[in-house]
C-alpha cells in the first residue's frame, strides 16, 4: 500500500471515519456566470469616496440578502422534503453560506484536484443541516507553471475543468461569481489550519479539532483599517475581516461542528485546507466527486485530435466511449482496449533533485519503455513529462518512438500550462498500457481517470522503479466504487 500515504500526504492510515452519506447527486445548481472583470471597490477606496463606500454598503447588504440566494436554497429546501413552495422566495430561502478554500503554496495542480475532493465530502456533510456553496479558488501562481510571458493568475476553474459537471455533486461557483454575489472584497471569516503543536501520540490517534493560537506566523497582515490582507489568489482588493487559527486533527468533516456552531459569518475560507484528510479515501464519495472533476471539453477535444492525429486512436476503435452526463457512466473493468501506443508520465525537476531512490534515470526509463513496447507490440510510445530542455533532447536520442504534445505559442496561451497538463493526462488516459511515477499525482489522477474509462487494471497500476530501488512496490488498485 506504498502508495495511498503520499497521496494524503500525512493521511495516517486507519484514521477514517464511517463512511459519510451523499445527497443526491442528481441536482444540477444553478450556474450564474457574472462578469465582474478584476475590478471590485477596494477597502481604500472606500475610504476616500464616500459615493463608493454608499456601494459598498449597498454590496454589504447583499451579504445578508444575495440575490441569488432563493435559487440557490432550492436544492437545500428540497433535500429537507419541502416542495418548491408557493411561499415567497426570501421568506423560504435560508440564506446561502459560502465556503471558500485555499491550499500551501508549494504544492502542485494534481494535489490540488485531491483537496478539492476532500473539501466536496465537508460540503456534503454542511448540507445536510444548511445552505452552503463551494466557491472554487482561482487557479494561479503554481510554482511548477514556469512557462514564460503567459498571465497564469486569477484562472477560473471552468478553464480546466466542466463546471455543470462539477455541480451535479455539490454546488460550486467561481471566484467572481462570489464576489458579485456578496457584493464586495471581503472574506467576513478565514481559519488557517494547522497540526496541534504537541503532536500526535502513536496509537492514540482520535480526530479532533480546536480554535488554537496561531502555531507559525500568519501570512495575512492587517492594512491601516485593520482588514487582513494576503494571497486571495490574485485578487489584490480582497481582504478578510477575521482570522484565527484551528489545530486540526481528522478529516474534513471534522471542521462542519465549528462553522455550522462556531461562526455564523457568511463566508468562510479554510486555509492550508492540504491539512485535512479525506472522509472516507476510495469510497463511494471519493469516487463520485472524483467522476464530475471532468476535464473541461475544449481540452478534450484538443487530447483526442491528437490522438486521432498522431496516434491512430479513436474512441471506436479503442472501445472509450465517454458520457458527457457523469452520473451516467458506468463502464464495466475491462471493457476498454485504448489505442495503439504506451502511455508514459514520467516525473522529473523537483522529483529528481531530492536523489530519490524510486525515479529511474533517463537511460533506465528508455530501456523499460523499450521493454514494453515490445511485449504489448505497440510501435508508439506518449511521453508525458516535465523534463527540462536538455533532458527531452536526450529521451529524443534515446526513445526514437516518442511522440509528445508540443504546443505552439498560441495553443499555450490558450492552454496554459495547466491546460498542457490535462491534455497530458487525457492522452496517457487513452494508452493502451500505461506507467507512470512512484507517488506522483500527476500519475494518480490518471490512474483513475482510466478507472473511470474501464480499462483492465494490469494496464494502469504500473510505475519506474529506480535502478537503485530494492523493493519496487507497484502502485495500489482503487476499484471505483458507484
Ligand atoms: C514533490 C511534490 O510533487 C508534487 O507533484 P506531483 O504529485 O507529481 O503532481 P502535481 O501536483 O500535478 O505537480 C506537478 C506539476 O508539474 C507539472 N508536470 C509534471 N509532470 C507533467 C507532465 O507530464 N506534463 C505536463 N504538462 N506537466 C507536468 C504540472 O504542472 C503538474 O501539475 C507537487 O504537487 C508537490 O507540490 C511537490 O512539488
Amino acid at each position: 500500500m506504498a502508495t495511498d500515504v503520499p497521496e494524503g500526504r500525512g493521511n495516517p492510515g486507519g484514521a477514517e471515519p464511517a463512511h459519510r452519506q451523499q445527497p443526491p447527486a442528481s441536482h444540477c445548481w444553478p450556474l450564474l456566470r457574472v462578469g465582474l472583470g478584476h475590478h471590485q471597490a477596494t477597502p481604500d477606496m472606500a475610504a476616500h469616496h464616500p459615493g463608493l463606500l454608499m456601494l459598498l454598503l449597498l454590496g454589504l447588504a447583499t451579504l445578508v440578502f444575495p440575490p441569488h440566494a432563493a435559487a440557490q436554497s432550492l436544492p437545500a429546501a428540497l433535500r429537507a422534503g419541502h416542495a418548491a413552495t408557493s411561499l415567497p422566495a426570501a421568506a423560504a430561502a435560508p440564506r446561502t453560506r459560502y465556503l471558500l478554500y485555499d491550499v500551501n503554496p508549494p504544492e502542485g495542480f494534481n494535489l490540488r484536484r485531491d483537496v478539492y475532493i476532500r473539501i466536496a465530502s465537508l460540503m456534503k456533510t454542511l448540507l445536510k443541516s444548511e445552505n452552503w456553496v463551494l466557491v472554487l479558488p482561482p487557479w494561479g501562481r503554481l510554482y511548477h507553471w514556469q512557462s514564460p510571458d503567459i498571465l497564469q493568475v486569477r484562472i477560473p476553474w471552468s478553464e480546466f475543468f466542466d463546471l455543470p459537471s462539477l455541480n451535479r455533486n455539490i454546488p460550486v461557483i467561481e471566484y467572481e461569481q462570489f464576489l458579485a454575489e456578496s457584493g464586495g472584497p471581503f472574506i467576513e471569516q478565514i481559519y488557517v489550519l494547522q497540526g496541534y503543536e504537541e503532536g500526535w501520540k502513536e496509537g492514540t490517534w482520535e480526530e479532533k479539532i480546536d480554535e488554537r493560537p496561531c502555531i507559525d506566523q500568519l501570512m495575512y497582515t492587517k492594512d491601516k483599517h485593520q482588514y487582513y490582507r494576503g494571497w486571495f489568489w490574485g485578487y489584490e482588493e480582497t481582504r478578510g475581516l477575521n482570522v484565527s487559527c484551528l489545530s486540526v486533527q481528522g478529516s474534513a468533516s471534522v471542521v462542519a461542528p465549528i462553522l455550522l456552531k462556531n461562526t455564523s459569518a457568511q463566508s468562510v475560507m479554510l486555509d492550508r485546507a492540504e491539512n485535512l484528510l479525506h472522509d472516507h479515501y476510495g469510497g463511494k464519495d471519493y469516487w463520485n466527486t472524483r467522476r464530475s472533476m471532468v476535464f473541461a471539453k475544449h481540452l478534450r477535444v484538443a487530447g483526442d485530435e491528437f490522438r486521432n492525429k498522431y496516434l491512430q486512436s479513436t474512441d471506436e476503435a479503442d472501445r472509450t466511449h465517454y458520457n458527457e452526463d457523469w452520473t451516467q457512466m458506468k463502464v464495466k473493468m475491462g471493457t476498454a482496449l485504448g489505442g495503439p501506443y504506451l502511455g508514459v508520465h514520467l516525473r522529473r525537476k523537483d522529483f529528481i533533485w531530492g536523489h530519490r531512490e524510486d525515479v529511474p534515470s533517463l537511460h533506465g526509463a528508455a530501456k523499460k519503455i523499450h521493454s514494453l513496447l515490445k511485449t504489448h507490440k505497440l510501435e508508439k510510445v506518449f511521453i508525458a513529462t516535465d523534463a527540462v530542455e536538455d533532458e527531452i533532447e536526450l529521451l529524443k536520442k534515446l526513445v526514437p518512438e516518442m511522440v509528445r504534445f508540443e504546443p505552439t505559442s498560441e495553443e499555450l496561451e490558450l492552454y496554459k500550462d495547466g491546460g498542457m497538463a490535462v491534455i497530458d493526462q487525457w492522452i496517457c488516459a487513452h494508452a493502451r498500457y500505461f506507467i507512470g511515477t512512484s507517488v506522483s499525482t500527476f500519475s494518480f489522477r490518471i490512474h483513475e481517470e482510466r478507472e473511470i474509462l474501464g480499462f483492465d487494471p494490469k494496464t494502469t497500476y504500473n510505475r519506474f522503479c529506480g535502478e537503485k530501488e530494492k523493493n519496487c512496490e507497484q502502485p495500489t488498485h482503487w476499484k471505483i466504487v458507484y
